[in-house]
């Protein structure tokens, strides 16, 4: 859909009875997109990609090996359909396509190769090593409608592929490392989420599927892990003061000294003032609340499950925090604890719950970071329709003035 504005002589409005007060101009739509002016019955007629149209734009933060491919699976099975790489493109592409959604990882933007990043003595987070002027370019030209060349980053080869063209989604999510890194991107963003895994947790993740999964040794994870970190401290972690909802991962507190990294803490951190975001709450909106759900209604064994929300600051945000410590016996007894939150964007009661059972299989489903991450991706559902509906009236108001 475009939007087009009728310059018309004064008598021609008064002749066709359009109700024009000072520019002799009315604004219609057309499903023909066309930005050229031309003459119909002496009106001139320019058209344009409506704002309704445009590409809402989400960032998502995190380092590797912290659930972003799990949340994206996620919040594109809330939009209904399955996210696939580009059809008949590079079977290394990074990016995943459904009917509302496109997801490009950063990592395309790496401006340095595998063995560039070695030559030079960079690490990938190094923002020597990433090409932060294409990345606004095409995250811009996206959104402004025009499709893009996107290069590669062929994380089987280590090298830089030959560029795919990516076309202007519903949603254009960007993850990876510094979505929220360069003031110019960060501006484009429409919401932004940072996934904060302590580092405990992380070491624990990487573990599991680095020795599990690609047959890494300990001592590699862990050499990899302290080789990072500085860059992750100086160019990662800092985003999260921009992020407008966070999700924190942590070591439970119900088990005294637990280093076993089984059960989680899990803080979902969300901004106050958001537009279009309205943060979910626990009972009452505002108060400081500390509920175990464990008894009748739902199942908990050995350390239980612990919810808490209260208000806060984050990096001087006002911040609600809803935190869920411990996990789920039994998803499909979710329902209860779902029953108690309000502001979860859901479309029907009990959607969150079906969203859980859906993935049970992903990481994550019997504890906060799978509900959070569900909850997160129907926020961004309500979030994208709400933007829709509010430029979709923009122009109408405008008229009426
Ligand atoms: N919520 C979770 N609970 C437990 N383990 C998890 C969770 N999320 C992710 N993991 C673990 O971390 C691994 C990496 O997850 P995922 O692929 O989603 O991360 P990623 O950030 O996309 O990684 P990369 O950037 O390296 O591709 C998973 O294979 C799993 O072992
Ligand atoms: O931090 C990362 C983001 O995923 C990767 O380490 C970075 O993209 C480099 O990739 P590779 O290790 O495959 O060369």
């Amino acid at each position: 859909m475009a939007i087009c504005t009728v310059y018309t002589p004064h008598s021609l409005n008064t002749h066709l009875g359009f109700h024009q007060k000072q520019h002799h101009h009315l604004l219609f739509y057309t499903k023909k997109p066309n930005n050229n002016r031309r003459l119909i019955n002496n009106s001139e007629i320019s058209c344009s990609a409506a704002d309704a149209d445009k590409t809402v734009v989400i960032g998502l933060a995190a380092d590797s090996g912290c659930g972003k491919s799990t949340f994206m699976r996620r919040l594109t099975s809330v939009f209904g359909g399955a996210a696939e790489p580009p059809k008949g493109g590079n079977p290394d592409s990074n990016t995943l396509i459904s009917d509302t959604t496109t997801v490009i990882c950063l990592d395309d933007y790496h401006s340095l190769d595998r063995t560039g990043r070695k030559e030079k003595g960079v690490t990938a987070l190094d923002p020597r090593a990433n090409d932060f002027d294409l990345m606004y370019e095409q995250v811009k030209a996206i959104k402004d409608g025009v499709a893009v060349d996107k290069p590669i980053y062929n994380h089987v080869t280590g090298l830089l592929d030959p560029p795919e063209l990516v076309k202007p989604p519903k949603i254009l999510v960007i993850e990876g490392l510094h979505p929220m890194f360069d003031s110019r991107v960060r501006d484009l963003l429409d919401f932004s989420i940072y996934l904060d895994i302590s580092n405990e947790v992380k070491f624990a993740w990487k573990i599991q599927r680095d020795m599990a999964e690609r047959g890494h040794s300990l001592e590699s994870i862990k050499a990899s892990i302290e080789a990072r970190k500085p860059d992750f401290d100086a160019y990662i972690d800092p985003q999260k003061q921009y992020a407008d909802a966070v999700i924190e991962v942590l070591p439970t507190q119900l088990i005294p000294d637990d280093n076993e990294g089984k059960v989680l803490r899990v803080r979902l951190i969300m901004k106050e003032g958001v537009k279009f975001f309205n943060p979910v709450y626990l009972f009452d909106e505002g108060s400081t609340i500390s509920w175990i759900p464990c008894g009748r209604k739902l199942t908990c064994s050995y350390p239980g499950i612990k919810f808490s929300y209260s208000p806060d600051t984050y990096f001087s945000h006002e911040v609600s925090v809803l935190e869920m410590d411990g996990q789920f016996d039994r998803l499909d007894e979710l329902i209860y604890v779902e029953s108690h939150l309000s502001n979860i964007s859901t479309k029907f009661y009990g959607e969150v719950t079906q969203q859980m059972l859906k993935h049970a299989d992903f990481p994550g489903s019997n504890n906060g970071t799978g509900l959070f991450q569900t909850i997160i991706g129907l926020k961004i559902r309500d979030l994208y329709e709400q933007i829709v509906a509010s430029r979709a009236a923009a122009p109408l108001e405008a008229a009426k003035a």
